[in-house]
């Protein structure tokens, strides 16, 4: 298959492969402005002015303005550890930035250059489960939309609830289902602020094509197009893993992959008009019948081994994608 088109299921790979504390909720950080009387706790959804002072201390800070903005899922740090001429921000060091308080989420924001473009890259991504409300959760995103970033590219680990997908394989996020926004929850959740976006935005088109065909081609260039999907991601709440009526509930649902993360940050980016490529990297088979094997078990020692294992591949997709974009060619 040459590229990727939202009607035929989101499937790429024809060939089987067959391998198969909340913390609080503020850093306590006091700069002696109006940002140290904030505090979201009491309101989770940050006010335009805050956002502004963040994205403010970190382009002060960076001397630059950012177009790319990358999230690294669970053990996928390494992607920020490519960026050159890195400015690093510790999360604790940001004023009201919430922490990461995940393994595998070292809690760094680095902003820099990759293969041509200006990008800022969080090192530990916000998940509900911290006891972060999403509305925290994804408040880097508006950070980044207000430093200047047009493209959002997210990543994450996922468990492969589609039996065709193995274990180290990419899925491209072409659409999601926000189990979480099912029971109500949403990141827009409040006040709207219309310089962030609109009340009711629509997200039929949420993850972009041409990126997702440019990824397709980039994994045929580097003989991986075996291991390339492209398909549907769910977010749960976490942080249990999914017990066997679950996965096989997600299953019928057309899911084909699951994790705890991702989605809010995709619909807070598509909210202020960012354009959005994003993949999950298979760190585990989902079983979706029952059996006593203790092996088949998730845990995150598992996705964190298969992340490092993975890393590279995973940071070589996503340079040479930011290549293309920043020759223009994406
Ligand atoms: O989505 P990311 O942050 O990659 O992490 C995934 O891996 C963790 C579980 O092992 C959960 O946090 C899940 O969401
Ligand atoms: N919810 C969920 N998140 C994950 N992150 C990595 N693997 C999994 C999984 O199997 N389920």
């Amino acid at each position: 298959m040459t590229g990727y088109n939202n009607s035929n299921g989101g499937e790429v790979n024809t060939a089987s492969n067959g391998n198969g504390h909340s913390n609080g909720h503020s850093n306590g950080h006091s700069n002696g402005n109006k940002s140290a009387d904030y505090t979201a706790q009491e309101n989770p959804t940050y006010p335009y002015e805050v956002i502004q002072e963040i994205a403010d201390f970190i382009t002060k800070g960076a001397g630059v303005r950012p177009k790319i903005g990358i999230i690294c899922g669970s053990g996928l740090g390494s992607l920020a550890d490519i960026i050159q001429d890195a400015r690093i921000f510790e999360y604790e060091k940001i004023p009201n930035f919430p922490v990461s308080t995940v393994e595998g989420h070292a809690g760094k924001l680095v902003v820099g250059t990759l293969e041509g473009a200006t990008v800022m890259a969080m090192q530990g991504r916000f998940h509900f489960y911290e006891g972060y409300p999403l509305a925290k959760c994804s408040m880097p995103v508006r950070v980044m939309k207000l430093c200047g970033v047009e493209y959002l590219f997210a990543t994450n680990a996922a468990g492969g609830i589609n039996p065709r997908y193995g274990v180290g394989d990419i899925m491209l996020m072409h659409d999601h289902v926000n189990m979480l926004g099912f029971a109500g929850n949403s990141p827009l959740q409040g006040p709207n602020d219309p310089r962030f976006g609109p009340r009711f935005p629509a997200l039929t088109n949420s993850y972009n094509k041409d990126l997702i065909n440019k990824a397709i081609e980039i994994g045929k260039a580097m003989g991986i197009e075996s291991n390339i999907h492209v398909g549907v991601y769910s977010c749960l709440g976490g942080p249990n893993y999914e017990t066997i009526a679950e996965l096989k509930a997600l299953r019928m649902m057309g899911v084909d992959a699951v994790g705890m993360s991702t989605v809010h940050e995709v619909i807070t980016a598509r909210h202020c008009d960012m354009k959005v490529f994003a993949f999950s990297l298979i760190t585990n088979k989902c079983a979706t019948e029952y059996n006593d094997k203790k092996d088949e078990e998730p845990s995150h020692d598992e996705v964190m081994a298969v992340a490092k294992m993975r890393q590279k591949d995973c940071c070589e997709l996503v340079s040479r994608l930011i290549r293309e974009l920043a020759m223009g060619s994406a």
